[in-house]
């Protein structure tokens, strides 16, 4: 517990912060930060479930703002000691041009870092991606690897080359003079594909699945692990850095860490039955249905589609080249440097996690009735 002298005189904001992880991190800042005097959360589009944050002892400043915008990012962040950038524009499916992606991810991110250094805002923690390291195109595998691990990290998809470009603007941020002379302190946290209450593509999956009368095909061989990490676990990854990042500033500072937890080595689709198998749905085929050529013949497909239907409608289906890349190479993560640096441990345990994902599941299913 913090002494009464350290009680709730931090403002901290989160971009971001109502999208499926940022909603965890401001629900897990409220809980777990005593800290705290005003959480202001800024986002594109705000949530209707800030409302019921604001009757608490923590003031809950809502902005909705845009991180292209410099001047809206530099007034929210005015007087603010810790900024969490989360926002981001996540689309690997086509939807959004390289452009667009690139304008909220980097210019967004610069955005960020210009109104620290303008606002004396001292402490900056950004949501970076295991897919600023990979997969990368060429396909190989990196097999619990941890942050050192060597590993040519090469990429052509607009997603992960703007994760990495934002990650580098934010780790050469570090030591920047803010306004009042003090140095800026980041650091950047590397999810691998997060799950949990919220995740949007087990809800595609999950009604894909209903749809083909309970039943989902395998397209990925199990020997091929994926990397997850449950949404409550990387929300107290991003509570605890920002607590410590003060204190362990020369260690910490300019360092990245994977997000981990315990949750289990599987592939994509063998872990996903994890809690679409409770909810009545089930995987058909120990072995990929369809032969690999077919699938990137598929996913080439639905490129061209995409690209063909453009002019008139947005196609933007799951399986695409870089998706199915991705979920067809092991890329899973090993570690323990954030234990080192700055304490983490799991809030929650592989099986809690599973528990509230399946409860989180079969709360869709009976609200879809
Ligand atoms: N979902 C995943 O598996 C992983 C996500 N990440 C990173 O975590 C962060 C959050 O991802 P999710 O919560 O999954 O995505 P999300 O799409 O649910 O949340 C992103 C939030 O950013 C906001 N946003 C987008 N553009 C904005 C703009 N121009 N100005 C202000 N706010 C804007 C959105 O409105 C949304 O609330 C992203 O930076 C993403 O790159 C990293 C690794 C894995
Ligand atoms: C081939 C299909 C057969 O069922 C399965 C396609 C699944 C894909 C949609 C997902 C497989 C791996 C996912 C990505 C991964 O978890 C890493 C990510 C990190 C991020 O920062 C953003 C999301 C994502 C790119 C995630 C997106 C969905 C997959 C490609």
């Amino acid at each position: 517990m913090a002494n009464s002298a350290q009680a709730q005189k931090l403002v901290y904001l989160v971009t971001g912060g109502c999208g499926f992880l940022g909603e965890h991190v401001v629900r897990m800042l409220l809980q777990q930060e005593p800290r705290l005097r005003e959480l202001r959360i800024f986002d594109l589009h705000l949530g209707p479930w800030l409302e019921e944050l604001k009757t608490g002892p923590v003031q809950v400043t809502a902005i909705q703002g845009d991180v292209t915008q410099a001047h809206e990012v530099a007034a929210a962040m005015d007087g603010a000691h810790v900024v969490i950038h989360i926002a981001g524009l996540v689309d690997v499916f086509g939807r959004a041009s390289p452009k667009t992606i690139h304008e909220v991810n980097v210019q967004g991110t610069q955005n960020v870092i210009e109104a620290c250094v303008q606002t004396g805002t001292q402490f900056l923690v950004y949501t970076s991606s295991m897919e600023v390291v990979g997969p990368n195109i060429k396909g190989h595998p990196f097999y619990r690897g941890n942050e050192d691990t060597p590993y040519e990290a090469v990429h052509k998809h607009p997603y992960p080359c703007s994760k990495a470009l934002a990650e580098r603007l934010v780790l050469e941020a570090n030591g920047r003079k803010v306004r009042g002379g003090l140095p800026l302190v980041t650091c950047a946290l590397r999810p691998t594909g997060i799950y949990g209450e919220g995740h949007q593509i087990m809800r595609d999956f999950y009604h894909q699945g209903l749809r083909l009368g309970g039943r989902l095909f395998r397209a990925i061989p199990t020997s091929v692990e994926h990397g997850r990490v449950y949404v409550g676990n990387v929300a107290w990854m991003h509570v605890l850095v920002a607590r410590e990042l003060e204190q362990w500033a020369a260690l910490m500072g300019g360092q990245v860490y994977f997000c981990y937890d315990k949750s289990p080595y599987k592939s994509y689709e063998d872990f996903n039955m994890e809690f679409l198998g409770p909810c009545g749905l089930r995987l058909v085929g120990a072995r990929p249905l369809l032969p690999y050529w077919l699938l990137v013949l598929l996913a080439t497909l639905n490129a061209l589609l995409q690209w063909l239907l453009r002019p008139l409608l947005l196609y933007a289906p799951l399986l695409n080249p870089y998706t199915l890349a991705v979920a067809n190479t092991t890329f899973t993560v090993s570690t323990n440097k954030a234990q080192r640096h700055f304490g983490y441990e799991p809030l929650f345990s592989w099986e809690d996690s599973r528990t509230r994902t399946i409860r989180w599941v079969q709360a869709l299913e009976s609200s879809a009735q």
